[in-house]
């Protein structure tokens, strides 16, 4: 690959509250992959000579145009790659319904490699069709399965974490694994799998990783947790997903099954699978005590809000947790959640944090609080891009654009010629950039997603040839 400069309008998260909106960007990508510098503001008659002072001669320049912008690649950190048959359907049914009778069916065909390697690329290109750079995937709980799912994103050349499912107890017969060993030991193959697929970057951490996905507590015995704790002892780096507190139903259970734990978060904890690279999605009814834990821990929460709607499991409190310093991400929750694009999430985020605000009108707010407000498009990019990379412990390499970092980016066009006939505007009147990504934000889909890339590589958007 060889240096490439895009010149033109570049939006770029600074914090929850702030993000950078530049309309006449220079930005450098090394051979590398990765960010080699940034002019933020450039006439068009001094960019050869701002290039020539950094050493870049003959180099190519991509020039962006009216009505497209450079935004960073978005970061799903929470969804099911064998969920995504399933998309659309089910929606009658609470969390514990609808896995029995919607989801453990259609991950239960993944015992079948020929349906693995049909409908898994299928999954992977949609996903990265939707601007998503980064996904923390569930697999099934099949370990041949699974090493086709990271196999197939790896080729792809998407980020990502990929996990097999522990599932050792209390669900059906024909889709749960015989022993806490024989689950630990497929996991422990998977995470050897993944690290010795081919790497084809310059990526500070190979771009696809093994993660370890305790299903959730009521599928995984005591013994089974405490197992996978010493795997994930072993290795401080290895990520760690599972569910938390999603559903009224799952948490009585849950505290059922596990009677001496304080709380649903404290059997994770009790297993040494609550820390700084823990993902725990929905976390949608903590009490205060899981809230102050998972903020000692610094554990991440993916905020699932299509999901939380569809599954009618209720509506997360994101701003109280941002108020407590937790980091919060975006998941899709395929296919709880009935898209596979982080900008339905961020529509959804938007208007779950409306519902809270309303439920709280005539309350004040305490001044610079995040918790009872509705969130801004500043935070909802921060959520879909930076917040996730945090979430995933990946902030040093993606979810910004800065010096040094990989360019996971996306090259997003809210042009007429796009044909999205949601989006309206003129193509040849200047329009202003924050008000673009807000319009992209709320009526775009994947036709305005124009370029994919993951460590300066395209590998998908409407213009990819495939
Ligand atoms: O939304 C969810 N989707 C799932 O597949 C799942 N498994 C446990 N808990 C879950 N919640």
């Amino acid at each position: 690959m060889s240096s490439i400069v895009y010149y033109g309008s570049v939006i770029s998260p600074v914090s929850l509250t702030s993000f950078k909106a530049l309309p006449r960007c220079l930005l450098a990508v090394a051979s590398t992959g990765n960010i080699d510098w940034i002019v933020e503001d450039v006439e068009d008659s001094m960019v050869q000579e701002t290039m020539a002072a950094h050493g870049y001669i003959d180099v190519d320049v991509v020039c962006l145009r009216e009505g497209e912008f450079l935004l960073p690649g978005m970061v799903d950190t929470h969804t099911h790659a064998p969920q995504v048959p399933n998309i659309g359907s089910g929606q009658q049914y609470e969390l514990l319904d609808w896995l029995e009778n919607i989801t453990f069916p259609m991950e239960s065909r993944f015992a079948d490699l020929d349906f693995a390697r049909r409908t898994y690329p299928l999954v992977v290109r949609r996903i990265i069709d939707s601007g998503t750079t980064t996904c923390s995937y569930y697999g099934s709980l099949h370990l041949e399965a699974t090493k086709i799912l990271a196999e197939i994103v790896n080729e792809y050349g998407q980020r990502a974490f990929v996990g097999k499912c522990n599932m050792d107890r209390n669900t059906p017969a024909h889709y749960i694994e015989p022993s806490a060993e024989l689950s630990v030991s497929a996991t422990k193959t998977l995470i050897a799998h993944i690290k010795q697929l081919p790497s084809h970057s310059h990526s500070a951490e190979p771009l696809v990783q093994p993660i370890l996905t305790p299903r959730f507590a009521i599928s995984c015995s005591s013994s089974l947790l405490k197992s996978l704790g010493e795997v994930a002892a072993s290795d401080p780096n290895l990520r760690i997903q599972t569910h938390v507190s999603e559903n009224p139903n799952e948490i009585a259970f849950t505290m059922s099954l596990f009677p001496e734990s304080a709380s649903y978060t404290g059997v994770y904890d009790a297993s040494g699978l609550l820390r700084a690279n823990t993902i725990l999605a929905h976390a949608v009814h903590l009490n205060d005590e899981e809230i102050a834990l998972i903020a000692e821990r610094k554990a991440g929460i993916s905020h699932c809000p299509t999901s939380n709607f569809n599954l009618n499991s209720g509506v997360a409190p994101i701003g109280l947790y941002l108020d407590r310093g937790i980091k919060v991400g975006l998941g899709t929750d395929v296919s709880g959640g009935y898209s596979p694009s982080i900008l339905n999430a961020i529509q959804n985020a938007s208007i779950a944090s409306k519902v809270i605000a309303m439920q709280h009108r005539g309350e004040a707010p305490a001044p610079g609080a995040f918790g009872n407000r509705q969130l801004s498009v500043a935070s909802l990019l921060y959520l879909a891009t930076l917040g996730g990379a945090e979430v995933c412990s990946l902030e040093k390499s993606v979810g910004s654009f800065s010096p040094g970092k990989s360019f996971d980016a996306l090259v997003v066009s809210v042009r007429n010629d796009a044909g999205n006939p949601a989006i309206w505007g003129s193509d040849s009147a200047p329009r202003d950039l924050a008000g673009m990504l807000e319009q992209f934000f709320f009526t775009g889909d994947d036709r305005n997603i124009s370029r994919v890339y993951v460590q300066g590589k395209l590998i998908g958007g409407t213009s990819f040839s495939r």
